[in-house]
């Protein structure tokens, strides 16, 4: 039987587990999981990180506009990023590569189908493609968007069967519980429209987009018949708990 593919977003935050490095557990934690699902799932991740894990080793010089800080930044941080993806999943078997996109690589028939080939040749030959925005030349990402659309268009483009965007809460939650100790999960949407009341603009402490930008991502990946699963990644094993059910998530179909 053919495998089914998932589309995993990652945000610093969940990276970072709310800290100021990036977190080597949770990496072997995505990776722990990725493996135990390899007989079933093939995984394509869109990880953010790159700023984080510079901001952990230099501090740049601040004269210049925030956004090309950012993007030096991100530079500098990418390696070093992978880095830790290497190390870690290699101990699991995994293998990884990095494909660092653009949105405007996603408006062009000879760039998409690019993308597509060479992200199959990796799936087939069981290289995991961690795909990250190029920072260097685009910054839409490290300016408003959290990734996230660019993990639903890769996420299109790919056909994949779930798009799963990994944050630090249980998924959306009503607006009138955001602020409660057990906040409420919103756990099936299937009008998006029904969504817009509920969210709040507070952003996490690493991340940009806030619930928006995962709801406008959530818009694109529905328009092609694929489900975005918005999952609480602090917590271990996040996506197996979220195949069986097992923690609240918010499931928009
Ligand atoms: N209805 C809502 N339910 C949950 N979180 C919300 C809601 N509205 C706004 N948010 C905010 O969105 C944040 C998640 O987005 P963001 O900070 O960009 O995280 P990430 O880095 O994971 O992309 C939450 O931590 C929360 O502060
Ligand atoms: N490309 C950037 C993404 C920046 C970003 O803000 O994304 P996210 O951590 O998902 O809110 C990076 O890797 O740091």
């Amino acid at each position: 039987m053919a495998k089914k593919r998932i589309l995993l977003k990652i945000g610093s935050n969940t990276l970072t587990k709310e800290t100021n490095h990036i977190s080597r557990g949770k990496i072997e934690d995505l990776g722990i999981q990725i493996a135990a699902l390899n007989d079933e799932y093939e995984f394509i991740i869109v990880s953010s990180g790159a700023i984080a894990a510079a901001k952990q080793f230099v501090k740049l010089d601040n004269q210049d506009k925030d956004v090309f800080v950012k993007q030096a930044l991100a530079s500098i941080g990418q390696p070093h990023l992978m880095r830790i993806y290497n190390e870690n999943f290699k101990d699991l078997g995994l293998n990884t590569s990095q494909c660092l996109l653009s949105y405007s690589d996603f408006e062009k028939e000879q760039t998409k189908k690019n993308i597509v080939n060479t992200i199959n040749v990796l799936v087939k030959n069981n290289y995991i493609p961690i795909i990250n925005e190029n920072d260097t030349v685009a910054t839409d990402e490290i300016r408003f968007g959290d990734n996230d659309k660019l993990a639903a268009l890769t996420a299109v483009l790919l056909n994949v069967d779930i798009l799963i965007i990994a944050t630090n809460t249980n998924g959306i939650y009503t607006k009138n519980s955001i602020h409660d100790e057990n906040p409420e999960t919103i756990k099936l949407v299937n009008d998006l429209k029904s969504l817009e009341k509920e969210i709040g603009d507070s952003k996490s402490s690493h991340g940009t987009g806030g619930m928006q930008s995962k709801i406008e991502a959530a818009a694109i990946s529905k328009a092609a018949n694929i489900e975005t699963w918005i999952v609480n990644g602090l917590n271990d094993n996040f996506i197996l708990k979220a195949l069986k059910d097992e923690i609240p998530f918010t499931r928009i179909v």
